[in-house]
């Protein structure tokens, strides 16, 4: 009866022939092993040795041709029939913030393995099975209540084998052993395959019913039996550090190279937005899985980038520019008291031309660049430092279905809507300031006059409000892909996301410039 349960809810994990290196240096030579099913495996080894690369090898997080790490060979379930679904609990946890407790386990829910079998029991059952509160958010949870959450919702997805990422790092003793005691106790009530792995063979040995050493020296991966366990200590040997070659001291590093690197960081960039726009048609496909889900994430970005505080941005601007045009054109006017009365409906349209086709949606869509691009691409940084998007992975959700995709969208209604209110804003302190200078002149005057050429004809291509639109919308998309893209770099520090969002700056301001030059070559 177990056998049968377990062959239906867990798979053993078959590697056939894994080679594994990072960079010159071969982390594991070519090995066959298996994982058996229904049962703990605890992978121990030295640091450095490599354990972590195994972990997110098998996890499906590591293409067999990525840039720093290199991997062939196969990884099956059992009897080499593929797996469908590897779950993961980051030593991390990468949790969705935005979301509540329940919330974190209804995506994994949401999102299981076999949408046509009903949920194995509801989100609220897997708090309670794991003594999660409901309803605090996930910031405000202790350590071992993150842990706890990260191990409901990777259950939840019904996953066919659960990795532990070093799940008892950073804990004292008697925590470590809890958390042993309730890795052994899930595995039995859910019965999953399970890969615990780790350097604390102390805590976790106790647990196993099978040990992996990933042997540095050998370079395999060894099944120990039990009678050796004690000889494990002394077979992990901490791998010696390579001597760093890619960093030298500045002050070695002669003018050319510092221009060189500049040069190559230039290229890496602009070559990287190549490949993003190339692929940005693709990705940007919404296929989402459940649109339900969709929807809450685009009202997450709608709220990042045209929520209240991104109005007050574009009411300060409309302010400034409107107030700015109308004053100062009627203020310098030469010879005002004669040129005035000749010009002032020409110069009345022309303000209103000036702001509306020009001024604002340039202004707006800098400031949106600016604020909103940094907003995301921090955001998504975020998310890629803290593993969350590994986590969309490991529940079997392309990043772009929930992040690009409700990204743009967030982008293409903002944009337009935010330069509104800016325009809007402009308009009306326009009104404002001309009325104040001529008091003696009708209001309907500037009405009819503000708005007398806003939307001529012009060309081939319709009114001057499809123009701005054109604007708003090509800048929003831009926007939105080179946030997202950058957010997406590998992050390996706090450093890197913050350089992230000041590349997201530069690049997209740059972008919005450029679509304004473009766009008034054809516009005028
Ligand atoms: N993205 C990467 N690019 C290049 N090399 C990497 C990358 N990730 C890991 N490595 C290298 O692979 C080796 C193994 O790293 P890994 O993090 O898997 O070790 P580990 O066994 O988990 O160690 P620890 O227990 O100390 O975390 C290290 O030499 C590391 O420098």
């Amino acid at each position: 009866m177990e056998a049968s349960m377990q062959g239906e809810t867990s798979a053993a994990l078959e590697l056939h022939e894994l080679q594994v290196r990072a960079g010159s240096r071969t982390l594991l030579e070519p090995t066959s092993t298996t994982l058996p099913a229904g049962k703990i495996t605890v992978v121990v080894g030295g640091s450095g040795a490599g354990k972590s690369v195994v972990l997110r090898i098998l996890a499906g997080l590591i293409p067999r041709h990525d840039a720093a790490i290199q991997w062939s060979g196969s990884i099956t379930g059992s009897q080499g029939k593929p797996l469908r679904r590897v779950g993961i609990v980051f030593q991390q946890f990468a949790l969705f913030d935005e979301l509540s407790p329940l919330m974190n386990v209804q995506f994994a829910i949401d999102h299981r393995r076999d949408r046509s079998k009903p949920p194995e029991q509801s989100a609220q059952q897997w708090l309670d099975e794991l003594r999660v509160p409901t309803r605090t958010p996930v910031a405000a949870l202790s350590g071992g209540q993150k842990q706890r959450l990260a191990i409901a919702r990777t259950l939840a997805a019904d996953p066919e084998v659960v990795l532990y990422d070093e799940p008892t790092s950073g804990l004292d003793a008697a925590s470590g052993r809890q958390v042993a005691s309730l890795i052994r106790r899930t595995q039995q009530t859910h019965g999953r395959t399970s890969v615990v792995v780790t350097h604390d063979y102390e805590t976790l040995l106790p647990i196993a019913d099978h040990v992996l050493l990933l042997d540095s020296e050998r370079r395999q991966l060894v099944a120990v039996d039990p009678s050796d366990w004690k000889s494990i200590p002394e077979r992990m040997q901490p791998v010696a550090t390579e001597p760093p070659t890619a960093t030298e001291p500045p002050r070695l590093q002669s003018l050319i190279d510092i221009s060189r690197r500049g040069a190559f960081d230039f290229l890496d960039a602009s070559g990287s937005a190549i490949v993003a726009a190339v692929r940005l048609p693709w990705d940007a496909i919404p296929r989402l899985p459940r649109v339900q889900w969709g929807l809450r994430f685009l009202t997450h970005y709608l709220n990042l980038v045209a929520g209240p505080s991104a109005w007050i941005y574009l009411i300060m601007a409309g302010l400034i520019v409107g107030f700015a045009g109308t004053h100062f054109t009627f203020r310098y006017l030469p010879f005002s008291v004669y040129t005035k009365p000749l010009l002032i409906e020409d110069l009345l349209a022309a303000i209103g031309f000036a702001l509306y086709r020009i001024l604002v949606p340039v202004m707006a869509t800098i400031l949106i660049a600016a604020r909103c691009g940094a907003a995301v691409a921090a955001d998504v940084g975020v998310k890629r430092y803290g593993s969350q998007v590994d986590a969309l992975q490991t529940l079997g959700v392309r990043p772009t279905a929930y992040l690009l995709v409700p990204i743009i969208a967030a982008f293409v209604i903002g944009t337009p809507l935010l330069e509104w209110v800016g325009f809007q804003t402009a308009q009306w302190i326009s009104m404002l300031t001309f009325a104040i200078n001529h008091p003696q002149i009708n209001a309907s005057f500037w009405q009819v006059h503000f708005h007398s050429q806003l939307h001529s004809e012009s060309g081939w291509f319709a009114t001057g409000a499809q123009w701005v639109l054109l604007k708003n919308v090509a800048c929003g998309i831009g926007i939105a892909a080179i946030a997202y893209y950058r957010g997406m770099r590998p992050k390996q520090s706090a450093g890197d996301v913050s350089d992230s969002i000041t590349a997201t700056v530069l690049w997209t301001t740059l972008f919005v410039l450029l679509v304004h030059f473009v766009v008034a070559f054809l516009e005028f």
